[in-house]
C-alpha cells in the first residue's frame, strides 16, 4: 500500500491557492495530517478520495493514477468526512447493512456477519436497533467509521476524527483507530487537534497555508523542541510578565500560584526545570520559531 503525492497544487476558481507543491509518501499504518484551520487539509483529503479535482501535480495510489483510474481507486478507499450525516429513517444496523450493500457485499448471509462484526468492533451492538439519528454524537461518529470500514478499504481517510466529541468518546474513537492500524491498511487522519496524532500516528505531516512545512515521525518534531520547554511555579504577577515574553504552553493553578510550562531557548534567573517536550509543545515551538506564527492569545 503506497500513496505517492507529487508536486500537488490546488487553486480554487476564486484564485485562492489552497495547496502548494505538496510532496508526500504515505504507506501502511497511521498517518497524521496536522494543521490549523484553513491550512488545506480538507482540500487534500477531498482530492485524495477523488471528490475534488486538483490543479497540477500527480497522485498515485498503489501505482494507479488517481486521474485515470478513478473507479478502481474508489473501491480501495473509505472516507469519513468532517460533516458526515445519515438517513433518518434507518435503524443503526439497517444503515450499516445498506452501506455494506453499496460497497458490493451482495450476499445477505455474508453481509449480516460483516454488519454484526462491525457493530461489535465500534461498540454499537447494544444499540443496533436504535434509529441512527437518535444515537449520541459520539455514537454517530462511530457509526460513521463503521460505514467507512464495512467495504474493507485499503486506504482510510478520516477528516477531523474527534472534533466535537467529549473526552470519553474521543478516547474510544482513538482506540478504534489504533486497533485498525494493526491491519495492512493506510489510515490518513486530518486534524487540528495535536492529541489525535501523538498517541496513534507513526508518521505525520504539518500543513501550513497549503504547504508541507514538516514531514516525518512525531518524535522527530518533538526532538526539535528538546531543551526549550521549561516548567516553573510563578505568582500572578510573574505569570502576567512571562506571558508577554514567552509562549505559554500549559497553565495549572496550584496553591496560591501557577504551575506553568513555557517555551524559551534560555531562562535565566528563574527557578525553572527543563522538561521533556511532548508533541503539543513541539507543535507550538515549530509554529512559533520556524514559521513565526504566534499561538498565544
Ligand atoms: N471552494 C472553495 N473556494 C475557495 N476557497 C476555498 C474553497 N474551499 C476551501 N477554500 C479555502 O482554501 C483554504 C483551505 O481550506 P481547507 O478547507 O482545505 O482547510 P482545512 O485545513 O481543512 O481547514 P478546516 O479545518 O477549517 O476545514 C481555506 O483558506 C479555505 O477558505
Amino acid at each position: 500500500m503506497k500513496i505517492a503525492i507529487q508536486d500537488l497544487s490546488k487553486i480554487y476558481p476564486n484564485g485562492h491557492k489552497a495547496l502548494s507543491h505538496v510532496n508526500l509518501e504515505i504507506e501502511r499504518g497511521m498517518f497524521g495530517l496536522l494543521g490549523p484551520n484553513g491550512a488545506g487539509k480538507s482540500s487534500l483529503m477531498r482530492i485524495l478520495v477523488t471528490l475534488q479535482e486538483y490543479s497540477s501535480g500527480n497522485i498515485k495510489i498503489n501505482g494507479l493514477d488517481i486521474n485515470k483510474k478513478r473507479k478502481q481507486i474508489r473501491k480501495l478507499i473509505g472516507y469519513l468526512p468532517q460533516d458526515f450525516t445519515f438517513f433518518s429513517k434507518l435503524k443503526t444496523w439497517e444503515f450499516l447493512d445498506y452501506a455494506a450493500q453499496l460497497s458490493g457485499k451482495t450476499r445477505r448471509k455474508e453481509r449480516r456477519l460483516a454488519v454484526e462484526e462491525m457493530l461489535e468492533q465500534v461498540g454499537l451492538f447494544n444499540v443496533r436497533n436504535r434509529l441512527a439519528n437518535k444515537l449520541s454524537g459520539g455514537m454517530k461518529r462511530r457509526l460513521g467509521i463503521a460505514q467507512t470500514l464495512i467495504g474493507d478499504p485499503e486506504v482510510i481517510v478520516i477528516d477531523e476524527p474527534t472534533t466535537g466529541l467529549d473526552p470519553e468518546e474521543r478516547i474510544r474513537f482513538r482506540n478504534i483507530l489504533s486497533n485498525l492500524s494493526q491491519k495492512d491498511v493506510a489510515i490518513i487522519l486530518s486534524t487540528h487537534i495535536v492529541g489525535d496524532i501523538s498517541s496513534t500516528c507513526s508518521n505525520m505531516a504539518l500543513l501550513h497555508k497549503g504547504e508541507v512545512v514538516f514531514k516525518g515521525a512525531p518524535e522527530e518534531l518533538i526532538q526539535q523542541a528538546k531543551g526549550h520547554v521549561w516548567q516553573l511555579q510563578v505568582t500572578d504577577q510573574e505569570f502576567n510578565e512571562l506571558k508577554d515574553q514567552y509562549p505559554i504552553v500549559s497553565t495549572i493553578p496550584s496553591v496560591g500560584q501557577w504551575e506553568i510550562q513555557l517555551l524559551a531557548d534560555k531562562l535565566e534567573g528563574m527557578d525553572a526545570v527543563n522538561i521533556a517536550p511532548n508533541l503539543e509543545h513541539a507543535y507550538v515551538y515549530f509554529m512559533q520559531n520556524k514559521l513565526n506564527v504566534s499561538l498565544n492569545t
